[in-house]
């Protein structure tokens, strides 16, 4: 069993090469958490990477899955397309130490999924092997059939979770949880799981606390520029949520009506 997880260990850690970076100060590498970035490890099985907006997760989590041969954009390892150059040049100054290779993968952006799945509609056209001069299944089949496009924003993600993704693979997923409800993201967790015991590895930015709550997972919070290992009740989407919930009314009341009782 540790044999099989040791192997099943795609990505260790990934770290900057910063003796190649020519200026230092400009995006991305003069955010501060890329300023302040040397390694970071990644559990066999999921790690989180969690902060407030704009704090570089998406910038961090696009140049790993540029690094270890995504598209920028999202899709599998064969997907090789591009609607718009946005992509920073940090994913050719990381240096990823890997183990096994997987037999699955899959970069979901949440903000992009829309171009690949217009990507999937386009290759269905006319699917042909270009080798064999012979027709393909339609690369929709591996989706569940039915065009992402006539399917509801949530229904697409998860016809991605339970029909694409096969186990054996590497994922990492951008906010998965903008499309979820939160029954969903409860079957969501679920789901990983499934895929963990298959021998997959997750690499996971998000808000959502229950999509945060995997048990034994890795969190790391950016927080002050700096990626900190954090335990799961202590990163901030957790307590604002829960103190929030527990609290409504009062919060609601300090949110709102303070000018008010100010006067
Ligand atoms: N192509 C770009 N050129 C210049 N600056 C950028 C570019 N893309 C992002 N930024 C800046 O880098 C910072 C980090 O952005 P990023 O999207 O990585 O944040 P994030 O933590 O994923 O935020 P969110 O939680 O809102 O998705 C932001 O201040 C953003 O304005």
């Amino acid at each position: 069993m540790r044999l099989e997880r040791a192997l099943s260990h795609y990505l260790r850690s990934i770290s900057v090469r910063w003796d190649d970076v020519e200026d230092r100060g400009i995006y991305p590498f003069d955010l501060p958490v890329i300023r302040e970035l040397k390694e970071i490890n990644f559990s066999p099985t999921v790690t989180y990477i969690v902060g407030d907006n704009g704090t570089g997760k998406s910038t961090l989590l696009e140049a790993i899955a540029v690094a270890v041969g995504f598209n920028p954009e999202g899709g599998s390892r064969n997907m090789n397309f591009s609607t718009i150059e946005t992509h920073s040049s940090l994913a050719t100054h990381l240096h990823a130490i890997r183990g096994a290779t997987p037999r699955d993968g899959y970069f979901l952006r949440a903000e992009s999924f829309y171009n690949v799945a217009s990507k999937i509609d386009e290759l269905d056209v006319d699917p042909l092997d270009v080798r064999l001069n012979e027709p393909l299944p339609p690369l929709i089949d591996s989706y569940g059939g039915r065009s992402l496009h006539k399917q509801s924003h949530g229904e697409s993600f998860w016809a991605l979770f339970t029909e694409r993704f096969r186990g054996n693979g590497l994922y990492i997923l951008d906010e998965p949880e903008a499309a979820l409800s939160p029954t969903r993201q409860l079957a969501f967790l679920l789901r990983m799981q499934d895929l963990v015991k298959a021998g997959s590895q997750f690499l996971i930015a998000t808000h959502a606390p229950i999509v945060l709550s995997y048990p034994g997972a890795l969190i790391y919070e950016l927080r002050d520029g700096e990626l900190l290992e954090t335990a799961l009740e202590d990163t901030e989407t957790f307590n604002v949520t829960r103190s929030f919930l527990a609290n409504r009314e009062a919060a609601l009341d300090e949110l709102l009506n303070k000018d008010e009782d100010a006067e």
